[in-house]
């Protein structure tokens, strides 16, 4: 693909960037990275995305776009940093701490009895036939599940595995209530359930495993 190959994205870790084997040493969470404006420039490329979904452009436009998104990607190729110190993850006051990759969600309620959140997938999260692809909520469940374990365990951990049960259809642009909780625990191992609703109605259910992370592990 054009543009791909080159790129050097593993910006390597410098002095100051906190991290420890595969995690954070501290928690590193921030309101500050990115500028106060850094919500709103996600929001516009979730925007972006939206309408990429159901754009069906002119070869003209196409090509336009492709111009404008040229510049776009050449202005934050002048500001590229390495992971431990990117805003995309640890801005705490934005959805989802502003990582663009998470369907969009905002914690009501988290602590070591579980995370209470309120995930709203976009019109890009479509699978087919007006409502979310199961991967998206896939990844909802692994993000937040991962958070109840966290919040538990007072450390990292990692998704060993993790099973959804599709129990109804999840709808698109509409605040829908995600909850994940640690059932029990033994040493490393963190079971970890949650439940997805649309209103009362059970959209879908996470039964997964994960590992609490060594520290340095990698
Ligand atoms: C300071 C305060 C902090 C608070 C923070 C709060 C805020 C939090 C904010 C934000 C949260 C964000 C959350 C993000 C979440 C996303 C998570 C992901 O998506 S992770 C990417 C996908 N997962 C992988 O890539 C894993 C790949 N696999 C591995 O790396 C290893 O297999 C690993 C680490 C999972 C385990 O490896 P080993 O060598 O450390 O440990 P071994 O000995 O193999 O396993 C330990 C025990 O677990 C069992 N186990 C391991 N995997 C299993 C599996 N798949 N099924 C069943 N059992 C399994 C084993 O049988 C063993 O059990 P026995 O101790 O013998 O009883």
């Amino acid at each position: 693909m054009k543009g791909a190959p080159d790129q050097q994205w593993n910006v390597p870790a410098g002095e100051n960037s906190q991290h420890e084997g595969g995690f954070r040493a501290d928690l590193a969470v921030t309101t500050e990275r990115g500028g106060p404006t850094y919500g709103e420039m996600i929001e516009q490329v979730r925007l972006f995305m939206d309408k990429v979904r159901y754009a069906s452009p002119t070869p003209a436009l196409a090509d336009e776009v492709i111009e404008d998104l040229k510049k776009l990607n050449a202005k934050l190729d002048t500001m590229l940093v390495d992971e431990w110190t990117s805003p995309s993850g640890t801005r705490i006051d934005l959805p989802s701490r502003g990582n663009i990759t998470l369907p969009p969600y905002e914690i009501r309620d988290g602590g070591p009895d579980g995370v209470d959140a309120t995930v709203t997938f976009r019109p890009f999260h479509l699978g087919g036939n007006g409502v979310a692809h199961g991967g998206h909520v896939a990844i909802a469940f692994d993000d937040l599940g991962g958070m109840a374990a966290a919040l538990k365990l007072g450390g990292v951990a990692r998704t060993g595995y993790l099973t959804v049960n599709y129990r109804s259809l999840t709808p698109l642009q509409k605040p829908l209530a995600l909850r994940t909780w640690v059932e029990r625990f033994e040493g490393r191992k963190y079971f970890v359930r949650g439940t997805l609703h649309d209103g009362d109605r059970l959209c879908a259910e996470m039964d997964a495993l994960f590992i609490a992370l060594k520290p340095g592990q990698a």
